[in-house]
């Protein structure tokens, strides 16, 4: 059946994955545009300095959108690209690049979706202690109300921070996002850090009265026991209270889980609450929650050692998930099928994560923010025929449609990606667009069989799939 006519069909990148231009303009760094050029840290040295050359390509890739019939453009905004040494000076020639995207957007009636935060933070505040600092979190708000004042007037659609669980669990736990840290005390005051910056930048949303919603964006990743053994499924209880329940209840319901929170705090005394933080968690509920789905995971309990996932093939698995010694860890599942990131494709798990939202967090209003199949694509006569990426979006769809029919209140639906483009750590091997870049020929663009595909979804709102 058809969707709803306001339901936006869109697609979805990252700054630093798709714009390049890493030092132009008056743009600061990041510190991924510092961490990546460490030796050894990504697949093949690969970087953002270039990535698809989004920054100069603009008009090129929105008029590209425009063919697909994009109704929506979920994108990230670089913060030192508009405020190079992460507060205070602002550089023009950056609020005037999202500046154009935006009018260009509009101009083609597609709808933009900002997210502020998709882990570039400026590396001149990482200098100063980065996320474990409350300074930071100022910062955020500073250029949040920069970011209002500049595209408020245009721009409905605002979410503050890309998949927290990645960018602290990896950057504070397993080590292989910036800044390497290894310690879960940090990790959790780094998060807490995080929580405080969005209430903050909520806040200012609502007293700055910017015409919209702002939400939040996080992993949705239901849990499969394995067996169903006591230790098991006490296993997947911890999985859901440390995966979803400590990245969603702040921002949902204002605070922390309970039982976790007090046995953190036992453990290692964090997080470390500053005089009112509460009342900020308290009364800064997002407008929406933005849900990346890409797979679910199977858990074990965990008696022995953590193992950090890479895949079968031994490349490190940028998005793999960590386990916590004697608390849990992800399996494969007997039964799954898997993609060559040894990401299980499981459709149900998308109608299943997001009941179990609805469940959890009432009747909010949702989007599914990402979704997407990474893949090396086939190449046949010169052509991109990627039909296992529409085999992919075509039944997490029909998963969201269930959901849908189950009273979900889904508003839109961004696939990862619009474009192949720098995936983290895996370079530009991994690929997830509809739109194939060809780094053979000065970064081409090549409209792939899903393009099509996806356009005649878009025509008939979902009908045709
Ligand atoms: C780790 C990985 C991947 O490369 O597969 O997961 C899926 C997708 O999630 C996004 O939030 C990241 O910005 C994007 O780069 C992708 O990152």
């Amino acid at each position: 059946a058809a969707f709803p006519k306001d339901f936006l069909w869109g697609a979805a990148t990252a700054a630093y994955q798709v714009e390049g231009a890493h030092n132009e303009d008056g743009k600061g760094l990041s510190i991924w545009d510092v961490f990546s050029h460490l030796p050894g840290t990504t697949w093949q040295d690969t970087n953002g300095d270039v990535a698809v050359d989004h920054y100069h390509r603009m008009q090129e890739d929105v008029a590209l959108m425009a063919e697909m019939g994009l109704q929506s453009y979920r994108f990230s905004i670089s913060w030192p690209r508009l405020l190079p040494n992460g507060r205070g000076t602002v550089n023009e020639a950056g609020v005037k690049f999202y500046s154009d995207l935006i009018d260009t957007l509009l101009a083609h009636n597609i709808v933009p979706m900002i997210t502020l935060y998709h882990w570039d933070l400026p590396q001149a505040l990482q200098d100063e202690g980065g996320w474990e600092v409350r300074s930071t979190a100022h910062a955020f708000e500073e250029y949040a109300r920069l970011c209002y004042s500049r595209y408020g007037d245009r721009v409905k659609l605002w979410a503050t921070f890309n998949e927290t669980i990645v960018f602290i669990g990896h950057g504070y736990i397993t080590g292989s996002h910036p800044p390497s840290v290894r310690d879960p005390a940090r990790a959790v005051q780094a998060c807490h850090q995080v929580f405080i910056a969005h209430a903050l930048a909520v806040k200012a949303f609502r007293e700055m009265n910017v015409q919209g919603e702002i939400g939040f964006v996080n992993v949705l990743q239901p849990h499969t026991a394995l067996t169903n053994s006591p230790e098991d499924r006490i296993a997947t209880e911890i999985a859901d209270a440390i995966h979803t329940h400590w990245l969603y209840d702040p921002v949902l319901k204002g605070h922390y889980p309970e039982t976790l929170l007090a046995q953190t705090q036992a453990l290692w005394d964090v997080p470390r609450f500053e005089p009112g933080d509460d009342e900020l968690l308290r009364n800064n509920i997002c407008d929406f929650i933005g849900l990346n789905y890409y797979r679910r995971e199977t858990v074990v309990a965990n008696p022995d050692e953590t193992k950090t996932a890479s895949n079968h093939n031994g490349e490190p698995n940028s998005g793999a998930e960590f386990g916590f010694k004697d608390l849990f860890k992800f399996v494969r599942n007997p039964e799954g099928v898997y993609t060559d990131w040894d990401w299980e494709i499981w459709p149900q798990g998308l109608t299943d994560g997001i009941m179990m939202i609805k469940e959890r967090y009432g009747d909010i209003p949702m989007y599914i923010t990402e979704n997407g199949l990474g893949a090396k694509d086939p190449i046949i006569d010169g052509e991109i025929i990627d039909e296992p990426r529409i085999d992919y979006l075509r039944m997490h769809i029909d998963a969201m449609e269930k959901a849908m029919a189950q009273g979900a209140d889904v508003r839109g639906y961004y696939p990862w990606s619009f474009i192949d483009l720098l995936s983290w750590l895996n370079g530009y091997k991994k690929q997830y667009g509809f739109v194939y870049v060809d780094h053979q020929q000065n970064l081409a663009r090549k409209r792939k069989k899903s393009f099509f595909w996806y356009q005649n979804v878009i025509t008939t709102r979902g009908e045709q799939r």
